[in-house]
């Protein structure tokens, strides 16, 4: 094997999101300076996987750390939908809330979509509504919020000095929570986009015309060197872990695309854990934020 030095600048997602919690703490104290209010963010976990667990958890934490109430309801796994929707219905009349998270996903006997249609638009600051995705798809409109993943996606874009007008990125997975409004927002920004999926013949020759890649397909290291074009810009979403005997737990995580051969011929990359991850919960602080920001300019 020849192992060849790494060419790719790293884009770190943590000291990115760790500035913009910086950002975001001056801001909360402004709001409470000016109206003697704080931003609330209520996260509703249904169930008991401890991936869902963990996740709530953390969210929790970065709220506090920049100074958002949080609020938790934790139903049990065996929870109706109705039950889900009371919770929902209570938060959206709740004036201290400004965000409501529903932790996806849910027990299989309730209907995802029906819960997330029941969110208030102007609470949704996970941005899965069909108002905010149907606002965020048309020109001219503007939603009220912006998917967490795919947002921390284009500000690392943005914050790593990568220029996207004019520009051909290719989004690998479609999915409604980060493939579909990854390629919505890039396309927002004057880039040509394609979008690849299980059913795309020749995804490594399209990906590879690419100058921004945002890999989000949910399969370990599915992009390989040679999907990835010299100087490209490549965003890794993917979070899976994979068996390792020689880690302390056991496994390791991969991101959706394999780094070592991405970063031969990478501009700048993700990596993974350390990248998209830790924007993702600091988009979710600034949604809230943007929320809060917005009611009490209301006068709410
Ligand atoms: N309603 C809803 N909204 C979500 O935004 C949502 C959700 N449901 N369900 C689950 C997924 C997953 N997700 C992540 C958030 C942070 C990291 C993160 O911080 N990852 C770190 C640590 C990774 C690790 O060590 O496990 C990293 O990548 O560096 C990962 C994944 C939000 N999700």
């Amino acid at each position: 094997m020849t192992v060849t030095a790494m060419a790719a600048k790293l884009i770190d997602g943590k000291a990115i999101a760790e500035d913009i919690r910086k950002e975001l703490k001056a801001e909360v104290e402004q709001l409470k300076a000016k109206y003697g209010k704080t931003p609330g963010l209520a996260v509703v976990l249904v169930g008991e996987r401890k991936d869902s667990q963990t996740y709530v958890r953390n969210k929790k934490k970065a709220c506090e750390e920049v100074g958002i109430v949080s609020y938790g309801t934790d139903l049990p796994e065996t929870a109706s939908e109705e039950e889900v929707l009371k919770v929902v219905a209570d938060y959206n009349a709740d004036p201290n809330v400004h965000g409501i998270l529903v932790q996806l996903p849910l027990p299989k006997h309730i209907d995802e979509q029906r819960v997330l249609d029941a969110i208030s638009i102007e609470k949704d600051v996970d941005g899965f509504h069909p108002l905010n995705i149907g606002a965020l798809a048309m020109r001219g409109r503007d939603p009220l919020f912006v998917p967490c993943t795919p947002k921390g996606c284009l500000e690392l874009l943005k914050r790593s000095g990568v220029q996207l007008s004019g520009k051909r990125a290719a989004v690998v997975g479609r999915s409604n929570i980060v493939g579909m409004p990854a390629a919505l927002l890039l396309q927002r920004e004057d880039a040509t986009v394609t979008v690849i999926h299980s059913r795309t013949p020749d995804a490594q020759r399209i990906c590879a015309e690419a100058d921004i890649i945002i890999a989000a397909c949910g399969k370990a290291e599915m992009v390989e060197g040679d999907w990835v074009k010299e100087g490209a810009a490549v965003i890794d979403v993917g979070i899976n872990a994979v068996d390792d005997p020689s880690a302390k737990r056991g496994y390791r995580l991969v991101g959706d695309v394999n780094f070592a051969q991405a970063a031969e011929r990478a501009e700048c990359i993700t990596p993974v854990p350390g990248g998209v991850g830790p924007m993702t919960i600091a988009m979710l602080l600034r949604n809230c934020v943007d929320g809060a920001t917005r009611a009490f300019a209301a006068g709410h």
